[in-house]
């Protein structure tokens, strides 16, 4: 079986982790990226958590687990120690919440790739819990292939699309286009800090194709 991978939106969602040690603070930072509402259940936290509660990044609440701590929540993780902790959290939620348990692949509904992000572009590796470490070995490889320049050069995509999409109405030819912007001559622009040719080129590709 292989798992079926997602994009999950998670703003303004409530989220529950249950523990707060090192596993839970790498889970929490990328679920606050997702700008998702997070509370952790814990009688202890990192430092970096505890930071995180002090300026309401996210609410922690020193104590114990119990069942009714994830009665609301959209998402949940348990991260605690302790497996018999979260077995306990497994079986509290609802068969309609994600939940993942760190412990325990095969009570979770989800697992968490590893993952590279430059703004609008997301790399995710996963090995379908067979190696983490892999998993993480890959992302680190396609980090420095997918640097910074990608951001700026997805950004730019993004805006020419939009272009095209008002521009030209035949659907052939708005592939056409888009597909020209990939050939290497543009990442090669974005990547020398050369953005107004970059644009004058786009621009001029656009005028020959829709003949104006
Ligand atoms: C199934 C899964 C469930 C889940 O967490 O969603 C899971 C499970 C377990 N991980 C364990 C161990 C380690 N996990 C890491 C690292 C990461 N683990 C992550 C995900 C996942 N880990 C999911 C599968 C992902 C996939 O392969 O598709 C990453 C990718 C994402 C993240 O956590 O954010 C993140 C890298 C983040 C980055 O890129 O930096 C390291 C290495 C390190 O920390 O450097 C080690 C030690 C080395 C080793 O054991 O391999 C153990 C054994 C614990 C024990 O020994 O008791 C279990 C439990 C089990 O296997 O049963
Ligand atoms: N999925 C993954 O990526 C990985 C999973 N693991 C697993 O994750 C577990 C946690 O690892 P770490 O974060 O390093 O542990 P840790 O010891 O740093 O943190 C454990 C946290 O659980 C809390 N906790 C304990 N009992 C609790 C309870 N009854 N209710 C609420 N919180 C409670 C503690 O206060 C502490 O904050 C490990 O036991 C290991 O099996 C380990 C590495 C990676």
């Amino acid at each position: 079986m292989n798992e079926y991978p997602v994009m999950i939106r998670l703003k303004g969602k409530k989220i529950t982790v249950i523990g707060g040690g090192k596993v839970a603070e790498r889970k929490i930072l990328s679920l606050l990226q997702a700008e998702g509402v997070v509370e952790v259940i814990s009688p202890s936290v990192t430092e970096k958590i505890q930071t995180l509660a002090q300026t309401a990044q996210l609410k922690w609440v020193k104590k114990e687990f119990e069942h009714y701590d994830v009665k609301s929540s959209f998402l949940v993780i348990a991260a605690t120690n302790r497996r018999e902790i979260n077995q306990q959290v497994a079986e509290a939620v609802n068969e309609y919440q994600l939940v993942n348990i760190v412990d325990n692949p095969e009570k979770s509904n989800f697992i968490v790739p590893s993952s590279h992000q430059q703004g609008k572009l997301t790399i995710a590796v996963s090995t379908s819990g067979s190696s983490p470490s892999l998993a993480k070995k890959i992302k680190n490889e396609l980090a420095q292939q997918f640097d910074e320049t990608y951001a700026e050069y997805l950004d730019f995509l993004h805006n020419c699309r939009d272009v095209v999409k008002l521009r030209v109405e035949k659907p052939e030819i708005r592939r056409q286009l888009l597909k020209l912007l990939l050939e290497d001559e543009f990442l090669a622009l974005t990547k020398n800090g050369q953005l107004t040719e970059r644009n004058q080129r786009f621009l001029s590709l656009l005028e020959d194709i829709t003949g104006r």
